[in-house]
């Protein structure tokens, strides 16, 4: 049997009640391979960052399952879910979350010290130069960059070696020039530290650092591919909202 990094199973979110009732997620199931990267995209309101969310354990699912490595999250208490998500989940947010009153280092190493883990000393040398913040680690996130604030957020992530690292539009704030620093250090977290790395994204480009992208709409997954790039991302996304423009006439008179 494969193990898979994480899994979802029927997994069904609605919030609210009667008129208001929205079904975030409609029946998805996905499996996360170890050591790949996957991009989830889809129009806005399809689900994506309720998908993310309800896997990290951040959100619960009204119905379904979600597995972390061998660990199903479902009747975790709060306090087995908490640790849970510091010791086996990296999460980077599109707002970087970084704590403003901390440096840097400490920013990198506040999970660590929360669980009361000491940091293995030569991973943090490893992912501090390979992410280009060896001359940074005394600064606060006030006298950083975007980019580099970011760097600094996938290094909390990557520092607990944690199962599965996943991050929500993590580009989504940045320039191009960054963007494209934080993709490729979530690319090398995979080829080079055997991570494995989920993000929500709306960009082609972006999704072309995966291996993998799956489309959402509607709470459901609606298509896959493998080896995406950003043109062939773009062509299917353009595809996808095809249906809907064309949906009235629908070409069967
Ligand atoms: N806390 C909430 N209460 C009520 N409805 C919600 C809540 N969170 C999300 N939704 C609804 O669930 C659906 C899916 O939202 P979600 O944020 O997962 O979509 P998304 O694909 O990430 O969108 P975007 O790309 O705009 O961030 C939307 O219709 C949204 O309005």
């Amino acid at each position: 049997m494969t193990e898979h990094a994480a899994s979802a199973t029927d997994l069904v979110k609605t919030y609210g009640s009667g008129d208001t009732r929205v079904t975030a997620l409609d029946g998805v199931s996905i499996d996360f391979a170890r050591g790949q990267f996957t991009a989830i995209m889809g129009p806005s309101g399809s689900g994506k960052s309720t998908l993310m969310h309800t896997l990290a354990g951040l959100d619960a699912a009204t119905s379904g399952t979600v597995r972390i490595g061998d660990v199903d999250l479902t009747g975790l208490s709060d306090k087995q879910m908490t640790r849970l998500r510091r010791d086996r989940i990296g999460f980077v947010f599109q707002s970087f979350n970084l704590v403003p009153t901390l440096t840097a280092l400490e920013n990198i190493t506040l999970p660590l010290d929360i669980a009361g883990r000491s940091a293995d000393q030569e991973w943090l040398d490893t992912i501090v130069d390979r992410l280009g913040l060896r001359d940074r680690l005394g600064h606060r996130p006030s006298e950083l960059s975007g980019g580099q604030q970011q760097r600094v957020a996938c290094a909390r992530a990557l520092a607990g070696r944690p199962a599965i690292i996943f991050a929500d539009e993590p580009t989504g704030n940045l320039d191009s020039r960054s963007g494209t620093e934080v993709l490729s250090i979530l690319r090398a977290a995979v080829d080079e530290f055997d991570q494995t790395v989920v993000i929500v994204t709306h960009d082609p480009r972006a999704a072309g650092y995966a291996d993998r992208a799956v489309f959402l709409a509607d709470g459901r997954i609606v298509d896959e591919m493998a080896g995406p790039t950003a043109e062939t991302v773009l062509d299917r996304m353009k595809d996808l909202e095809a249906p809907a423009a064309a949906a009235p006439g629908d070409g069967k008179a």
